[in-house]
């Protein structure tokens, strides 16, 4: 039979092309579920088909803890939830992970810039790359460096908790802000903790960058939008991020991507990066100017000229100094890398532990007692009460309760603990590839080019390692004299990731987490507005603590 190209009918093959599309993603799904290797491990049955199970799954409980957990509650210690995926819910598997690269759900997250990919150490997946950044800034994050730090974090703090009061707590009731409600005379305004502390977070980190706060704690609202801007950006990188072949088609579109290029720009952008962009132009400029002194003084003093600990670098001065010093590896793209990750990773993450921290113990008030009893007997309540105002106040607390030995406190080191365990602030899976020779993983034999990995909510919740009582708020457990189960849940906790990119600013959260929390509880009495409300949470890449209402009061003597 001869055939000739004059026979093939046009509109026959207009409605064939669907078909021949729909039988090849057929294909590929059944490939999926039954050609990767993964067969043998239990798991939903349409996870093995497509990643847009998972993706689906994922998003349609976003505002409750991860549902992996009633996977794993389901399934066991492994499961399979996508056609290359598995998740391991026992601790011991972290240590095989430290080792590997990471997965194509990292560049998800990364912002653009002019139509180029801004990559992070935490969006990029060059593992070179990635070394030899890290350890060219990492001497920036030691926890020497970070201590150094406290001044600044003073400052911040100082102004929260200034403005906070009166706001909020005393009789100047007009200047109330955020989603705050004025209170009647003598305090007792309501509002959105969450809120504030990300205000005092983000500039605190944004102080900490640039030596220059956004504005967010003296203003009482989200200037500019940055704030409100992060979440879809991180939901955005959670969900799409399970199916990281739809990047390709929404966010890092090459066709937009290109158009961004020729200056043609059809979507806004994030606006962390012209404010980031911003900075560094205002800094090169000032580094450029010849002011005729012999030794360039840092870009802004400190609150106090006279204080010497206030007058420092700060960490844009530092990545700049990274860059003389590793000109192979920092250049000018790397500096706004670097501080573009500390807006992501920095602010959001903070606020979020500092939030459930909170809330865990208004929601427990024999805890809060028991952790206002020990920080009352370092730091008696009654100094800051003799202060008139609620800046002189502030600042006498902020400047009595050091971080040298806050840290060293047990009960609170406790509450942070167990907020850590029961509220990982990162609250997506840890993902990492397989090795082209597959791995075994607490015994069990994975492919190569499997993604592996952990959500840090199911390996907080193993009751081997933390009790039986692990959905419970319990900061006894820290407490027990067995010293080696202590060990072994210090190592178990895997809130700030492991390995080659276990977080690089955790010396920093710790230092933002063991000021504020004392200092907080020192000067104000704290309640919830509604006792018995649940906590409102929205998952992305982190577990994002939202309308927590209280009311403050001014701390009464003992
Ligand atoms: C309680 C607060 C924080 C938590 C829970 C947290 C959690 C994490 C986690 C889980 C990772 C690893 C993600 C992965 O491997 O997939 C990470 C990475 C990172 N974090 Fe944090 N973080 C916190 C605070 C901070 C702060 C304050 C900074 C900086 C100022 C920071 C900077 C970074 C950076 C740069 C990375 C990427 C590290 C790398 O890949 O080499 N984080 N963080």
């Amino acid at each position: 039979m001869s055939f000739s190209i004059a026979q093939l009918n046009p509109l026959a093959l207009l409605w064939q092309l669907p078909l021949l599309c729909l039988s090849l993603l057929l294909l590929k799904a059944l490939h999926n579920r039954y050609l990767t290797g993964l067969n043998t491990y239990p798991g939903p049955p349409l996870a093995g088909f497509t990643n847009l199970w998972r993706l689906a799954y994922n998003y349609s409980h976003r505002h409750a803890a991860p549902p992996v957990l009633s996977l794993h509650a389901q399934y066991g210690d492994v499961v399979r939830i996508g056609p290359r995926c598995l998740s391991f819910a026992d601790p011991a598997a972290i240590a095989s992970f430290n080792k590997m690269e990471k997965s194509d759900f990292y560049p998800v997250s990364a912002v653009t810039g002019g139509g180029r990919y801004i990559y992070t150490l935490f969006s990029g997946t060059d593992v070179r790359w990635h070394d030899r950044l890290r350890k060219s800034v990492n001497w920036i994050f030691t926890p020497q460096a970070v201590a150094s730090y406290e001044t600044l974090v003073d400052q911040t703090l100082v102004l929260f908790l200034k403005e906070l009061g009166d706001r909020f707590a005393g009789p100047r009731q007009e200047k109330v802000g955020g989603t705050g409600t004025a209170g009647g005379g003598g305090g007792g305004a309501t509002f959105d903790m969450s809120e504030w502390l990300a205000y005092f977070a983000f500039d605190f980190i944004g102080d900490l960058t640039y030596n220059r706060r956004y504005g967010f704690v003296q203003e009482g609202r989200d200037v500019d939008g940055i704030i409100a801007s992060l979440p879809a950006l991180s939901k955005y990188g959670a969900y799409i991020g399970q199916a990281p072949i739809l990047d390709r088609l929404i966010r890092h579109n090459v066709v937009l991507m290109w158009l961004e290029r020729h200056g043609i720009s059809l979507r806004r952008a994030f606006p962390g990066v012209p404010f980031t962009r911003a900075r560094l132009q205002e800094r090169h400029e000032y580094d450029a100017r010849d002011d005729g002194q012999d030794e360039k003084q840092p870009f802004r003093k400190g609150i106090d000229p006279e204080d010497a600990e206030a007058n420092h670098e700060d960490l844009l001065d530092r990545f700049n100094r990274s860059k003389v010093n590793h000109p192979d590896i920092v250049t000018d793209s790397e500096v706004q890398s670097m501080c573009l990750t500390m807006l992501f990773a920095g602010g959001d993450t903070t606020a979020i532990t500092m939030s459930a921290t909170f809330y865990y113990l208004l929601r427990h008030p024999r805890c809060y007692q028991e952790l206002r009893k020990e920080l009352d007997a370092h730091w008696p309540a009654d100094d800051q009460l003799a202060q008139s105002n609620y800046e002189a106040a502030a600042f006498s607390t902020v400047r009595r309760i050091r971080f040298s030995d806050t840290h060293k406190l047990p009960y609170l080191t406790a509450c942070i603990q167990e907020t850590f365990r029961i509220h990982a602030a990162f609250s997506t899976m840890i993902e990492r590839v397989t090795p082209r020779e597959g791995a075994t993983i607490c015994e069990h034999f994975v492919p190569g080019g499997t993604i592996v990995g952990a959500n840090s909510w199911v390996i907080h919740r193993n009751q081997e390692v933390f009790g039986e009582d692990v959905d419970v708020y319990r900061p006894e457990r820290w407490l027990i004299d067995d010293g080696e189960k202590v060990k072994i849940m210090n190592r178990s906790l895997y809130q700030f990731g492991g390995g080659s990119h276990m977080c690089l600013g955790k010396h920093i959260a710790y230092l933002e987490i063991y000021k504020l929390v004392p200092s907080l509880l020192a000067m104000y009495e704290i309640e919830l507005e509604d006792p018995k409300k649940e906590l409102t949470m929205v998952n992305g890449l982190f577990m994002r603590i939202l309308d927590l209402r209280v009311r403050i009061r001014p701390r009464q003597p003992s």
